[in-house]
């Protein structure tokens, strides 16, 4: 952690955060961007630390509980954050507090190591433990890690055997640690208006320090998180923000020039201008929604992207007339289903705090009806992507699997082929599984269901 900003103000601010966020009424992102509308008087970097403060506690609430003992203030977890995750010392902090909270600090500081159950070493809820460690013994991970190539990390490589030998536990306490980072940030360069070099020239005269992504053709990823909204190559539409996880999903449902295409849980559209853009801007892709709201969020993004061929159009449910009058029409349908978002937790560690095992059961309820009501679009030879930024099978195979027998006009493609045949080298086998551990995105899950001739 940098230095803590000057005004003993940020604490009470994170704390004031923090107290909001641990009611979970609301996402972490919608508590934080009303706290700074309702706070103008903080700085960007106050607000940087606000954040990533509150953040760290999230990721991190179950240790810093167990540290903190059974009666704790929202103030006295954002200390022992920034003591014990963000890695300040008591003499940093030490200006900015009361002599009773320093009395506390110096106690807390002595206190010795609690010895922590598996789930609370991955900070994670009990139950999404259990449902994690059952999925992720070594005879079921075989295929995913059996795929896996060389990795290099910080501090060495690690070979596809040190993977493989892994217990359930070490290998989820590595996906859960990737998990309780923060994500780095990934941009898409817009193939219709720039290519990836001209992009990361320009990126180095802004003296912006980024990277060709590992996988994904278009895909930049930056050192740092610089604001990019008011540079020109954003406003031009030369970049969006995407991460390369989500990038891949495009590349998996590869549409071409002249085709039809749907994205049928379009929301604001991320996914829908790369989309666009592999169609050179060509044919019809429609963008559904249920969400207004979402999808209105789409349009200043197209009128960046230079893209003509997108139609957004809100729909009722996956049962809308406008569906169902576009059955057997599509060549291609992306279904990027409502999830979890378990994968998603770098960016959003609220949702493992905010989701249950029965608003899991929920969401797989309305998954297997989007992903039928979906199949009716694509016509003979055309291919339905159902992909989810889940982790849990539930929501994934399970609901795939359940699909393919109901659907016998339906099969199953190999992702690691298709994206083979576009020179992208990762193959998870059949479905596509990313984990942030692994190949650094987020975590998502993607299956390729062909409507056979
Ligand atoms: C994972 S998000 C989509 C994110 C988006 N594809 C992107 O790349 O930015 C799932 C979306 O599904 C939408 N949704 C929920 N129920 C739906 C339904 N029955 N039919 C279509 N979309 C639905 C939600 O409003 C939400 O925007």
């Amino acid at each position: 952690m940098s230095r803590l900003p000057k005004t003993a103000t940020v604490i009470d601010a994170a704390a004031d955060v923090v107290a909001t966020m641990l009611d979970f009424t609301q996402p972490a992102d919608a508590v934080l961007s009303n706290y700074f509308r309702n706070n103008r008087e903080l700085g960007p970097h106050e607000r940087g630390f606000v954040a990533d403060t509150a953040y760290a506690v999230l990721r991190r609430k179950r240790f810093l509980e167990r540290l903190c003992g059974e009666k704790y203030t929202p103030r006295q977890l954002v200390l022992a954050a920034l003591m014990r995750v963000q890695g300040m010392s008591q003499r940093q902090l030490s200006e900015t507090l009361s002599a009773a909270e320093g009395k506390w600090l110096t106690e807390f500081k002595a206190r010795p190591e609690p010895e922590l159950t598996p789930a609370e070493q991955c900070d994670l809820p009990d139950w999404l433990y259990e449902k994690l460690a059952a999925q992720y013994s070594s005879a079921q991970r075989a295929e995913a890690d059996g795929h896996l190539p060389l990795l290099e990390r910080e501090g060495g490589r690690e070979s596809v055997e040190d993977f493989e030998s892994l217990s359930s536990h070490e290998w989820l306490l590595k996906l859960s640690r990737s998990l309780n980072q923060p994500a780095p940030l990934d941009l898409r360069v817009n193939s219709l208006k720039a290519t990836r070099d001209e992009v990361l020239e320009l990126l180095g005269k802004y003296r912006i320090t980024a990277e060709p992504c590992r996988y994904a053709p278009f895909g930049i990823r930056l050192k740092e998180k610089p604001a990019l909204s008011r540079e020109t190559l954003f406003i031009e539409g030369k970049i969006e923000v995407q991460d390369e996880g989500s990038q891949l999903l495009g590349h998996l449902l590869q549409p071409k020039r002249g085709e039809m295409v749907a994205d049928f849980c379009a929301g604001a559209g991320g996914k829908t201008l790369l989309l666009g853009a592999l169609m050179r801007s060509t044919g019809r892709l429609y963008a559904f929604d249920v969400s207004d709201k979402r999808l209105a969020k789409l349009k200043p993004r197209l009128a960046r992207s230079g893209l003509s061929n997108v139609h957004p159009a809100a729909i009722a449910s996956e049962n809308d007339i406008r569906i169902k009058r576009l059955a057997g029409k599509m060549d291609r349908v992306l279904v990027d289903a409502p999830c979890s978002g378990l994968g998603t937790l770098r960016r959003n560690p609220d949702l493992k705090w905010r989701q249950t095992p029965q608003s899991v059961e929920e969401l797989t309820r309305k998954q297997a009806a989007i992903l039928a009501a979906a199949a009716r679009l694509v016509k003979p030879g055309g291919r339905v992507v159902y992909a989810t930024c889940s982790l849990l099978h539930e929501e994934n195979e399970d609901i795939v699997g359940a699909f393919l027998v109901a659907h016998e006009e339906f099969h199953r493609l190999s992702c690691g082929d298709l994206l083979r045949q576009q020179s992208i080298a990762l193959d998870t086998g059949d479905d596509l599984r990313l984990f942030p551990h692994l190949h650094g995105t987020d975590g998502f899950y993607a299956a390729v269901l062909e409507r056979k001739k």
